[in-house]
């Protein structure tokens, strides 16, 4: 179905809390108001029938409020937390029925977990607390102390390797986090809001951290955040969570432009949107006489650099690809992206 393959396929996926859970999924206590079911059964919806596939190689991000499901469901992903109902695969095979040592192995190696605290040892140097995965997994003593030490390097911490996790601050400790779950290099990274203790200065940092260690590995990363900007900055691929559903999973431009429903439309209201959505999604096509004038730009770029060639130019600009001409993006066009007026995007899914 997709053109790249997937990594996690989830299908139906719920998740209840509570006395006799696998009576709720798909019946009608599930469609009762939260604090009803709650009152009459004990139990609380949290994943709610979801279906979405991580794609290898691309950062998907779950966002939503606190209490949306976030942290569940992506802890299901690993059975960290038991599913209640539903289909869940890893590389095509299916996680619901691993036992416990292949479970161990696909948390210890497969899928490793970036915590928001930090989870360090208090007693163990930075080396050792990198190489504590590869301890686990029974490493021997100079290999492991090898690794870490290019793991160490590649998240900034080289010359601290001997301090302890106190010696350092809030952002050197989370890059700790992280180089611990990347030593084991693990298939995918799934990071649970790892950034939201810390303060925006190092925050920022640390999601260009990420953003460069996904440039440079291509690693596949599952991203919990309950910060849209983080989400927009981070994702490839954001799921929108409410009440345990996915409310609309999409690439950021997908979101802004075509919010799903009026919650989704609250959500993104205050977004630039001219930062986020492209040259593609604003043109039309082109008339006659308009294929040799005009600015150039690639279809990626985004509004506000056209914005920016089409006030120098004071021509509607020319969207090329390849030296071949897709679009055109005029200053209506563009006035509509900036004022939040629907833009032309019938790939991005609106609600029925
Ligand atoms: N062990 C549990 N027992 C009962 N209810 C739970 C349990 N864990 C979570 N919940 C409930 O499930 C719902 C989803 O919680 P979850 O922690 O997944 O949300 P979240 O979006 O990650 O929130 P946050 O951003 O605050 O971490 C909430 O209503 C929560 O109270």
């Amino acid at each position: 179905m997709q053109d790249t393959a997937s990594v996690f396929s989830v299908r139906n996926l719920w998740k209840v809390f509570g006395p006799k859970a696998e009576r709720i999924p798909n019946g009608e206590l599930a469609e009762l108001p939260a604090d009803e079911l709650r009152r009459r059964t004990g139990c609380t919806v949290a994943v709610r029938d979801v279906s979405f596939d991580v794609r290898q190689g691309e950062v998907f991000v779950v966002m939503g409020l606190s209490g949306s499901g976030k942290s569940t469901l992506v802890r299901c992903l690993t059975r960290l937390i038991e599913p209640t109902s539903g289909v869940l695969e890893i590389d095509g095979e299916d996680v619901l029925a691993m036992d416990k040592a292949r479970l161990r192995e696909l948390r210890r190696h497969r899928a490793a977990m970036v915590f928001q605290h930090f989870g360090l040892l208090p007693h163990r140097s930075v080396l050792d607390n990198v190489a504590y995965g590869l301890e686990i997994q029974g490493v021997d003593r100079l290999e492991r102390r090898a690794q870490a030490m290019k793991v160490i390097a590649k998240v900034g911490l080289e010359g601290m390797e001997h301090r302890r996790p106190t010696q350092l601050s809030g952002g050197q400790q989370q890059r700790v986090g992280l180089a611990r779950a990347l030593a084991v290099d693990p298939e995918v990274l799934l990071f649970d809001e790892p950034f939201s203790a810390l303060d925006p200065l190092i925050r920022r940092d640390m999601q260009e951290e990420v953003i460069r260690l996904h440039r440079e590995e291509g690693r596949t990363m599952i991203f919990i955040t309950h910060d849209l900007n983080e989400a927009l900055r981070l994702g490839d691929r954001i799921a929108l969570m409410r009440d345990g559903a996915i409310v609309q999973c999409g690439s950021p431009e997908e979101i802004v432009a075509a919010p799903a429903d009026d919650y989704v439309r609250d959500f993104v209201r205050d977004v630039p949107r001219e930062q986020v959505i492209t040259a593609r999604t604003a043109m039309r096509p082109a008339r006659d006489g308009e294929a040799g004038v005009g600015p150039e730009v690639t279809p990626l770029s985004t509004v506000a650099t056209a914005i920016e060639a089409v006030a120098r130019d004071g021509a509607p600009a020319r969207v090329m690809d390849d030296g071949k001409l897709l679009g055109i993006v005029d200053h209506e066009a563009l006035l509509a992206v900036v004022a939040g007026l629907d833009t032309a995007s019938p790939k991005a899914g609106a609600a029925a």
